[in-house]
């Protein structure tokens, strides 16, 4: 998959104007937009029925707008669409508390901006900060001027206390559903970064050819050893003639060996060694507390295993392997150094052998 595919699968289609980014403000904005026509078609009714003409008219083309709107909200900057629906509902708050009254309850709408527009990230902080100041000061203007003051067609006392009720709950109902749709996406993006950073710390630790530990890691996990002074068994394991291999077969070949090997190494270790890959076609296997008495029965398992992976129809692949078990005063270097020089007395003992590093010289097996 190219990035681009990934991309258009994370943000949905392209919109008209080929930016992915609005789409996806679309996705979330159509809803609440068709939301919003809905709800003022139920006010146009309860108006008509009050006999408001003025609200009437208002509802009617509030519900034109936000069609209007919906159909856009992929076509034109997510921006514009929020600013349009901001002074729908200031101007609809301010209208229908002038006309039924504040205890109709409908100055609640403009606090349903506040979360909407805090989300926005299409604006800046301070563009967000300056239109939540002016909602709230719009808002609080509203408060002064109509807590005391009469409505122009008082409510029927047993509609006021209702439709106040409804107000409210539906301004709650919106904006716990923003805060809860944003709490969501934070959730989502705190997981994607999590299980980013671990694939990255996955990637950095290991050897991209044969999914083994790559020599950084097997360092630290040396260092470790090193520094508790446990118990710890080095296996360094090289491919016999491993040039030849690439030389006759091409190098793609050479990798595939090299792959087969890691596999090979990786079930001989099992859960009880760490492999990593040291260099080109050398493996170091780190047995933890292990004195050595394991190791022989290891290197013996690794060599059955590695000589299954044949090079060619005839020819089986060997592996030379040096063993050393940790020493009182030793540092990462020397430790490692002692099973590189038992690897090399394999290697002029003939190569398909094992060596120990207090046995160096002696025959392999
Ligand atoms: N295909 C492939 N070859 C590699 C890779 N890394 C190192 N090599 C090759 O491995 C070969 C190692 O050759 P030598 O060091 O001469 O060792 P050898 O042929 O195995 O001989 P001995 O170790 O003495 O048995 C070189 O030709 C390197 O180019 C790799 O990632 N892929």
């Amino acid at each position: 998959m190219t990035s681009e595919r990934i991309d258009q699968a994370m943000e949905g289609p392209r919109d008209l104007t080929g930016d992915p980014g609005r789409w996806r403000y679309a996705r979330v904005l159509r809803p609440i937009l068709l939301f919003g026509a809905s709800a003022h078609a139920l006010f146009l009714l309860l108006f008509a029925l009050l006999d408001v003409p003025v609200l009437v008219a208002f509802n009617t083309a509030s519900i034109l707008l936000y069609l209007l709107l919906t159909y856009l909200a992929p076509r034109v900057d997510p921006r514009w669409l929020v600013l349009t629906a901001m002074v729908e509902v200031l101007a609809h708050a301010w209208l229908a508390t002038h006309y039924v009254g504040w205890v109709s309850g409908f100055h609640f709408y403009p606090l349903i901006l506040i979360p909407l527009i805090a989300f926005l990230t299409r604006f800046t902080v301070v563009q967000r900060c300056l239109l939540i100041l002016l909602t709230t000061a719009l808002y609080s203007a509203m408060a002064l001027a109509y807590t005391t003051a009469g409505p122009l067609v008082p409510l029927p006392d047993a509609v006021a206390p209702w439709l106040s009720a409804i107000n409210a709950v539906s301004v709650s109902i919106g904006m716990s559903v923003f805060i809860l749709f944003y709490a969501v996406a934070v959730q989502n993006a705190d997981d994607l970064v999590r299980s980013s950073q671990e694939r990255l710390k996955r990637l950095a630790a290991t050897d991209p050819l044969t999914g083994l530990l790559n020599r950084r890691s097997m360092d630290a996990h040396l260092q470790r050893v090193v520094e508790g002074r446990g118990p710890a068994t080095l296996l360094l394991g090289d491919v016999d003639n491993f040039k030849q291999i690439n030389d006759v077969f091409g190098h793609d070949t050479g990798d595939r060996v090299l792959e087969a090997v890691g596999e090979a190494l990786r079930q001989a270790a099992a859960d009880r060694a760490l492999v990593a890959r040291w260099g080109g076609e050398e493996f170091l296997i780190l047995v933890p507390d292990d004195d050595g008495t394991q190791a022989d029965e290891l290197a013996a398992r690794i060599r059955r295993l590695v000589s299954q992976c044949r090079r060619d129809r005839h020819r089986p692949l060997t592996m030379s392997i040096g063993i050393t078990s940790l020493r009182a005063g030793d540092t990462v270097a020397r430790f490692a150094n002692r099973a590189d020089q038992a690897l090399l007395a394999a290697k002029r003992a003939g190569r398909d052998r094992v060596i120990t590093a207090s046995s160096a010289g002696a025959a392999g097996t």
